[in-house]
C-alpha cells in the first residue's frame, strides 16, 4: 500500500505540490490526470524515493519512508519500476541486452528471464536488433519487459503511451492488463489522456496547480470490444 499523508514540495519558494494526501491499494490500477504542470510528475518521484517532501509523509506497505536510511531506500526502490514516454533504452545494446540489464546490474544472469519476457511481449524475434530498428511501440515493449525483470510490486507509467499512435496505445493498454492479471503489480498510471485512464484504470486522481481537487472510482471500459481496425477508422473518419 503507498499513502501520502498532506504531502508538499516546494522548489526553491515555489510550491509544486500541496497538501496531497492519497492511497493506493496493494494491485490497484490507479491514474493520475492534470494538466501539465500540475505536478504529476514531481509525485511521481516523491512515490519512488527519488526526492523527499518538503513537509509531510510517505507510507509504503505500513512503513514511513522518512525514517529510512539510503540502503533501505535503494532496497525500496528495487521494488518499483518506472516507464516512460521516451522508453530510455540503450542504444548500443540489443534488445534481449536491455531488458536483461537492470538483472545484469544486479549481478544475476538469468538470461532465460529475459527471453521469457520478450516472448510475454510478443517480440521474440527481435531480441537480436538494436532499440533503432524497433517502431515506437516495439520499443515501448521492450522498455515494459525490461521493466518487469525485477519482478517489481510497483509499476509507475509516466506518459508511457504518450508517443505511441492510437491503435499502438491500444495494444500498449491491453498488454498492461495482461501484466497486470499475470504478475499483479500495483501500477499508477500518470497521463494526459483520459481516454487511456478511462480503459486501464479503477480510480482516477485528478491533479490542478499542486493539488489534487478531486478523486473517483471509474466505470472502466475494455478496449477489446473495439476491434474496428485503423484502416477502417481513418477510412470511416476522413472519407468525405
Ligand atoms: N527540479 C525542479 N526544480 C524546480 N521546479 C520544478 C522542478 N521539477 C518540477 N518543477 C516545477 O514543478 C511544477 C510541476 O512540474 P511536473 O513536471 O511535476 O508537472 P506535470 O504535471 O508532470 O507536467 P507535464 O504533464 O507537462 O509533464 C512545474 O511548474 C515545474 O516547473
Amino acid at each position: 500500500m503507498i499513502e501520502l499523508v498532506n504531502v508538499s514540495k516546494k522548489y526553491q519558494e515555489i510550491e509544486v505540490l500541496k497538501g496531497i494526501n492519497l492511497k493506493v491499494e496493494e494491485n490497484d490500477i490507479v491514474g493520475i490526470v492534470g494538466e501539465s504542470g500540475s505536478g504529476k510528475s514531481t509525485l511521481l518521484r516523491l512515490i519512488q524515493l527519488m526526492e523527499e517532501p518538503t513537509s509531510g509523509v510517505i507510507v509504503l506497505n505500513n512503513h514511513l519512508a522518512t525514517t529510512w536510511n539510503k540502503r533501505e531506500i535503494c532496497e525500496q526502490q528495487k521494488k518499483m519500476s518506472l516507464l516512460f514516454q521516451n522508453f530510455n533504452l540503450l542504444s548500443n545494446l540489443k534488445v534481449i541486452d536491455n531488458v536483461h540489464l537492470p538483472l545484469k546490474l544486479q549481478g544475476k544472469k538469468e538470461l532465460k528471464k529475459a527471453e521469457k519476457l520478450l516472448d510475454f511481449v510478443g517480440l521474440s524475434d527481435k531480441k537480436n536488433m538494436y532499440p533503432a530498428q524497433l517502431s515506437g511501440g516495439q520499443k515501448q515493449r521492450v522498455a515494459l519487459a525490461r521493466a518487469l525483470i525485477t519482478d517489481p510490486e510497483v509499476l509507475l507509467l509516466d506518459e508511457a503511451t504518450s508517443a505511441l499512435d492510437e491503435q499502438t496505445t491500444r495494444e500498449m493498454v491491453l498488454l498492461l492488463e495482461r501484466v497486470h492479471r499475470e504478475f499483479k503489480p500495483t501500477i499508477i498510471f500518470v497521463s494526459h489522456d483520459l481516454n487511456v485512464i478511462k480503459h486501464c484504470c479503477h480510480k482516477v486522481f485528478i491533479m490542478e496547480k499542486g493539488c489534487l481537487v478531486d478523486n473517483f472510482e471509474i466505470q472502466k471500459e475494455s478496449f477489446l470490444t473495439d476491434d474496428e481496425s485503423y484502416l477502417d477508422k481513418a477510412r470511416r473518419v476522413l472519407r468525405p
